[in-house]
């Protein structure tokens, strides 16, 4: 099985020729809509929203609370069911399966990180590391889990359980979790949330390794524009739509964008008063 620094499997490179095309997107959105409640306490989190996640890349979300960034994170992630519109993972149209079949896919193709993430209280943390690949049938690769294991500096916590463990090493346990069956995208909610600066700086490079080495998509909700800046793309979101994009983000050009949507979200928008569209 390839380690961290082999190369890029071919299924993730762009087709040989002379003139190779971008690839196709890890994941899409088109006219995603999201609504919660009815009538008079009708909330419109996602407004029509056309989203392509880039393969192979390391994109965060960003906007003022309540803006609609976990809601887009969910639904792209097959979590949430949607008002109207199409989401896509890779070819297939999530939108358009049962429950089984998505419960499938999201087993095989998709890794979370979320903040809320609960990790088993009966299981050790690498038997919480590997449950998923275990659940599939899948061999884990074990080099590959070495690498992660190391990065995250959780090798000696493997054989605790999650109440033994600080909230900063149960978070990187979760990324473990997430990392180690190389999905095809991750979505990751606040991952270093509940870390010391020091500790998320080491996840937020781990992630930003797996995408630049190992060609992981990783697609990440955050408050902080230092970990953001770690992303290729920021995308911000305001009143349930996608306002900007920023490419190959500075902390400082995304603290600048966030104080402007943070100015423009201080007033009640059409789209959040309850009952509004
Ligand atoms: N289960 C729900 N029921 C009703 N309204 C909801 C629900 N979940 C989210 N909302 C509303 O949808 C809108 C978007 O919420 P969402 O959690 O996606 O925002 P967010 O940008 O992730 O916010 P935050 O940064 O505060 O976590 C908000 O107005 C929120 O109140």
């Amino acid at each position: 099985m390839p380690a961290i620094s082999e190369p890029v499997p071919p299924d993730r490179q762009p087709e040989p020729g002379p003139q190779p095309g971008p690839l196709p997107p890890a994941a899409r959105a088109e006219q995603l809509t999201k609504a919660y409640g009815e009538g008079d306490t009708r909330v419109v989190a996602l407004d029509a929203v056309d989203v392509e996640i880039g393969r192979g890349r390391f994109t965060a979300i960003m906007g003022p609370s309540g803006s609609g960034k976990s809601t887009l994170m969910h639904c792209l992630a097959g979590l949430d069911t949607v008002s109207s519109g199409r989401i896509w993972i890779g070819d297939t149209e999530i939108t358009a399966l049962n429950e089984k079949q998505l419960t499938r896919l999201r087993r095989d193709n998709v890794g979370f990180v979320f903040q809320a993430f609960n990790l088993l209280p009966t299981l050790t943390a690498e038997e919480n590391i590997t449950l998923p690949g275990d659940i599939a049938g899948r061999r884990t690769d074990g080099d590959w889990l070495k690498r992660v294991i190391e990065t995250l500096g959780i090798g000696d916590r493997l054989r605790h359980r999650p109440s033994e463990l600080s909230g900063g090493q149960q978070q990187r346990v979760a990324v473990a979790r997430a990392l180690a069956s190389r999905p095809q995208i991750i979505f990751a909610d606040e991952p270093t949330g509940n870390l010391d600066s020091r500790s998320g700086a080491e996840v937020l490079g781990f992630l930003r390794g797996s995408v630049d080495e190992l060609g992981q998509t990783v697609v990440m909700v955050t408050h902080d524009p230092v970990a953001a800046s770690y992303a290729d793309t920021v995308l911000f979101l305001a009143d349930g739509r996608i306002v900007e994009q920023l490419v190959a983000p500075t902390a400082d050009a995304v603290l600048e964008r966030m104080g402007r949507l943070d100015d423009r979200a201080s007033g009640t928008t059409e789209n959040h008063r309850p009952g509004g569209r």
